[in-house]
């Protein structure tokens, strides 16, 4: 352990930057690392060099360990204390993704921060996308402070999102910061709390960008004190409106009986119980308010001791499937989850994880609960803004990286091999890709930087898969939605920079079968002169949707079948599973059916595993057609969120795309609008939705079920998918 870098459980923030694109989330994140001492310099955006960029080979590969998560410290009061020695707490900025489309990436970071600054831009306010992810925090219950961001702009207002956030997120926001000045003008700020002025040196003599401020007491005499204290009073009742102590002062005495401390012990339980958001503002770019934004995050945002134990569940031996409960103790079994793997140009693969329980120390041995695997930590290493530091030991409660691990990546639990009890966090659900597109190298010589590309991303991101089309021997990558691949074909493109064609996006559709069947198959061949033989009888029936396949022997133990080669029955169940891979309609996989082995007849000298596993196969493919073959879609669970006006065009909207509202309920001022839509029907939907209700509504969608294909289309789309 180093004395630099630890500190006591509660003085731990992990913390994410939520934003709407281009909010500003960069730019801030930019001003905590280098007000918090991390970095020495400002990189900035419009310049190519923010930190996350700093590593040059990476930077062409869009992707560092930085960017993922950095570890800073700050004291409130003490911009320059900047270690554990000095007091400082330690701030373990998590990266969170700006598209919600990708669920892995939301939940693995979501899964390991416990609290977030939101950044909104002063014009634009609170924007459909801001909105979408807000949602996302809500679902988390991630407690939040607000950042007004840009108040330098022409246009800017705080009240404006303010007030956007009360009728767009139905959120209870309390303004503890004042801005003095606007847009051109805005030049310090009052903070509320403590009624002291923080003030920054004009730009012109702004020569450490920002990082020098003063902060004294606002001056009855300052054109703002009258302000000032209206605002105070407002943030008070804000505050009353939510705390029952802060209430009963209100209630009871004069409110100037309420300490600083009072009034933050207050905010942070609003903030903790998701009953109050306090709002902060500045300019991330004209250097103003950064520093007030890092106390809030102290006083008010959460450390892992406010946040419950977690639950993990024993996967194997006495008490197999209970839960237990893993105290944040340093001393206690080891529990971690690894919520990323970064591919790393020196170091190879780096695993970052959290610590919930247990110390890990480096050269321990771990098992990755997840996988089964036992494997070493070589070393571990504290992500500082622009510098790796190895370090010896991590607990509780903190974020660290990796380097060694070969079969951990994101969402997996580690705990350490020589525990006794094997348990598991629970996992990240990973949705079955529903869409895919081809991918071609250009040439022979791209094909090796394809390969190697397409295997670096999926091992990065575990909602992306790649696979070879059997018949046509096309690759094809298959992902979570039209965006999902987007991004990724933009990296292989740009970031890789692989020359490759990539085909249009398809709906990833199955296949199955309708009623029960059986059939008795015979096969019986001369293959190079030798006679090939095996017999089988083989059951098929339907079962639930979205209970999966099961495949078995149905054998009878009877006389019969006791001595009956025990190769030839696994050989003939692979041979079924096997044809379920590919259905007799467009070739997809056959889901949801069971097929049984029930009879089998084999010819001493003639039969082999071979035979058998051909036999099944050939019996299988006959018995899904005999069944009625049916084709299945993914069907999405869409949710859109939109102002009350728009609700009727939404509808007929998804009513034309063969969707099913499920029901629909006000949030704030708005209407959420959940459907089922086909995913075929939703291609393209993001541009219908802005132009159905002129760019104020936003969805999102997520794989729910696969259904049946209604008889009527089914052909269409097999014309299509076969390019009729
Ligand atoms: N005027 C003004 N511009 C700002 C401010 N903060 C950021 N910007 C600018 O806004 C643009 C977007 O800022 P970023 O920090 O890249 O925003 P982001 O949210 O990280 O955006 P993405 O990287 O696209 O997700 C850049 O051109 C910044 O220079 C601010 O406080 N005032």
């Amino acid at each position: 352990m180093s004395a630099k870098y630890d500190v006591e459980l509660g003085m731990i923030r992990n913390i994410g930057i939520m934003a709407h694109i281009d909010a500003g989330k960069t730019t801030t994140t930019e001003r905590v690392l280098f007000y918090t001492g991390s970095s020495h310099y400002i990189g900035e955006v419009h310049d190519g060099a923010a930190h996350t960029d700093f590593d040059e080979e990476e930077q062409k590969r869009g992707i560092t360990i930085y960017s993922v998560a950095t570890t800073c410290f700050w004291k409130p009061g003490d911009p320059e204390a900047h270690t554990a020695e000095d007091g400082a707490h330690r701030i373990n900025l998590i990266d969170t993704p700006g598209h919600v489309d990708f669920t892995v990436e939301v939940e693995r970071s979501l899964r390991v921060l416990d609290g977030a600054i939101a950044v909104f831009d002063a014009v634009a306010g609170v924007e459909a996308q801001s909105e979408t992810v807000w949602r996302q925090a809500d679902r988390y219950s991630v407690p939040r402070i607000c950042f007004v961001n840009k108040l330098d702009r022409v246009g800017a207002t705080l009240d404006r999102t303010v007030s956007m956030m009360r009728e767009r997120l139905d959120a209870h926001p309390i303004v503890i910061a004042l801005p003095v000045g606007l847009e051109g003008d805005f030049e310090a700020i009052v903070d509320l709390v403590t009624m002291e002025l923080l003030t920054w040196p004009k730009a012109e003599d702004d020569k450490d960008k920002g990082r020098t401020f003063t902060r004294a007491s606002l001056p009855e005499e300052h054109p703002i004190f009258e302000d000032a204290t209206l605002a105070r009073e407002a943030m008070i009742e804000a505050l009353a409106d939510v705390d029952d102590e802060i209430m009963e002062v209100f209630l009871g005495e004069a409110t100037d009986s309420l300490s600083v401390e009072d009034i933050r012990a207050g905010l942070r339980r609003a903030t903790l119980s998701l009953k109050g958001f306090p709002v902060l503002c500045g300019s991330a770019l004209k250097n103003r308010g950064v520093q007030l934004l890092l106390d809030a995050v102290i006083h008010y945002l959460p450390s892992p001791l406010d946040m419950p134990p977690v639950e993990a569940e024993i996967t194997a031996g006495r008490g197999q499937g209970d839960r237990v409960i893993r105290e944040a103790d340093p001393d206690g079994p080891l529990l971690a989850l690894a919520f990323k793997l970064v591919q790393d140009s020196h170091r190879g693969a780096v695993v970052l994880f959290r610590v919930y329980s247990g110390t890990l120390r480096a050269k321990d041995q771990v098992l990755n609960v997840t996988r089964d695997r036992k494997e070493r930590v070589n070393k571990l290493l504290l992500v500082l803004a622009s510098k790796t530091e190895e370090i010896d030991a991590v607990g509780p409660g903190n974020i660290a990286a990796a380097v060694g691990l070969r079969f951990s990546t994101t969402g997996d639990t580690l705990i350490l091999s020589k525990d006794k009890q094997r348990v598991v966090l629970p996992g990240m659900s990973i949705p079955d890709p529903v869409i895919f597109r081809s991918v071609e190298a250009r040439s022979a010589a791209d094909q090796r930087d394809l390969d190697q590309a397409l295997e670096r991303i999926q091992k990065e991101d575990p909602s992306f898969t790649v696979y070879e089309d059997k018949d046509s021997g096309q690759t094809l990558m298959a992902g979570q939605g039209e965006l999902h691949l987007e991004v990724i074909v933009n990296k292989l493109l740009r970031d890789y920079r692989v020359e490759a064609r990539v085909g249009k996006p398809q709906v990833a559709y199955r296949e199955s079968s309708r009623a029960p069947a059986r059939t008795d198959f015979e096969y019986a061949r001369e293959v190079g002169g030798k006679r090939q033989y095996a017999k089988v009888s083989v059951e098929i029936a339907p079962r639930e949707r979205g209970e999966g396949n099961l495949v078995e022997s149905g054998l009878p133990e009877t006389d019969e079948y006791i001595k009956f080669p025990k190769e030839f029955v696994a050989a003939a169940v692979e041979g079924i599973s096997d044809a379920l891979t590919r259905g007799p309609i467009l070739g997809y996989p056959v889901l949801d059916v069971a097929v049984r082995l029930v009879a089998a007849e084999y010819i001493e000298g003639d039969s082999s595993v071979a035979s058998f596993r051909a036999a099944a196969t050939m019996a299988t493919n006959k018995l899904v057609v005999e069944g009625g073959a049916q084709l299945l879609e993914p069907v999405m669970d869409v949710e859109v969120v939109g102002p009350d006006e728009f609700v009727g065009n939404v509808h007929s909207d998804l009513n034309t795309r063969r969707g099913r509202v499920l029901g629909m309920n006000p949030r704030g001022n708005a209407q959420v609008v959940e459907a089922r839509v086909p995913l075929a029907e939703m291609v393209g939907y993001a541009t219908a939705l802005r132009s159905v209700t002129q760019g104020r509504a936003s969805h999102t969608m997520q794989f729910a079920a696969y259904s049946e294909v209604p008889s009527s289309l089914q052909e269409d789309i097999v014309k299509k998918v076969r390019g009729y």
